[in-house]
């Protein structure tokens, strides 16, 4: 809330004119609309302030969690992400321009989106009687899309489902579902897809390109393996990595 009033008190003093264009101030906008209709009350607006903190941060902790230790295990990859990167950036920090030129970082992004979705599911409820397939949806029926589910079916991706292999992502989604591109939703589908995609799989990208091009990094004996559903899909006892300073290794300079 003191951010909500300093802006507003910053506008009441005619020290800014308008209440900003980031995602805040179009919400204060929003708030002190003059037509009564589109107005929205203050709840709203702190309820999308709480979606945003918090939506803005677990899933992409949780993407790049699973990712690092993805890459952990199967160093081969990590090799060949490194690879892409230092040919890009070689030692500058990525440019979000450049981020449409990269292969395999997005295949290793997808593969690692397939197996750990962050958000494994949502839920819906159906408004009307529908046909869903050779089931009929009664109205009013609550239903549980899970993400985990679908990316896991070997009938879809094959036998090697549960296997980490982002080189089935190699032409695409569409390839890799076979045309089937509803059965990879790690950010939901239709009206309600997530609106942060971009920014969120910009972010992964940028953060795991800054680690690749700094670190080796191997599994720790100490890791335990238990994924758990507390809001996002997460790594119950954390990720213990051991790294390994890619400048040690170049020697001193
Ligand atoms: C790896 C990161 C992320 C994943 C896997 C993810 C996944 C999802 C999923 C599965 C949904 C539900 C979609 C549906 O109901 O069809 C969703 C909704 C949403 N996401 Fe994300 N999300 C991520 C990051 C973000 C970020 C960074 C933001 C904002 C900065 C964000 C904002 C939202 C919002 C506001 C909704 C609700 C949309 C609505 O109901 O209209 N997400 N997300």
């Amino acid at each position: 809330m003191d951010i909500i009033k300093k802006r507003e008190e910053k506008v009441k003093l005619g020290e800014i004119d308008n209440y900003g264009t980031d995602f805040l101030g179009l919400l204060l906008q929003a708030y002190h609309d003059v037509d009564e209709n589109r107005r929205i009350l203050v709840e709203d607006l702190i309820d999308e302030c709480k979606t945003f903190y918090i939506v803005g941060q677990e899933p992409i902790n949780s993407l790049l969690s699973w990712t690092v230790l993805l890459l952990a295990i199967h160093t081969d990859w990590q090799e060949k992400a490194r690879e892409e990167v230092i040919e890009l950036f070689g030692h500058q920090n990525p440019h979000p321009d450049d981020l449409s030129k990269l292969n395999i970082v997005t295949m290793i992004i997808n593969e690692a989106l397939r197996l750990y979705p962050p958000a494994v599911g949502f839920p819906r409820k159906c408004d009307s009687e529908v046909r869903l397939g050779k089931f009929i949806l009664p109205a009013n029926i609550h239903l549980f899309i899970s993400n985990l589910v679908a990316h896991h079916d070997p009938g879809i991706w094959g036998d090697d489902a549960h296997l980490f292999n982002p080189e089935r992502f190699s032409g695409g989604v569409a390839k890799a579902t076979s045309n089937n591109v509803a059965a990879y939703f790690p950010f939901g589908f239709g009206p309600r897809t997530c609106v942060g995609f971009n920014f969120a799989t910009m972010g992964a990208k940028i953060v795991l390109m800054m680690i690749l091009q700094r670190y080796r990094f191997t599994l720790s004996p100490a890791y335990v393996h238990s994924p758990v559903v507390h809001f996002v899909l997460y790594p119950q006892h954390g990720i213990q990595v051991i790294l390994h300073s890619l400048k040690s290794e170049e020697g001193p300079s």
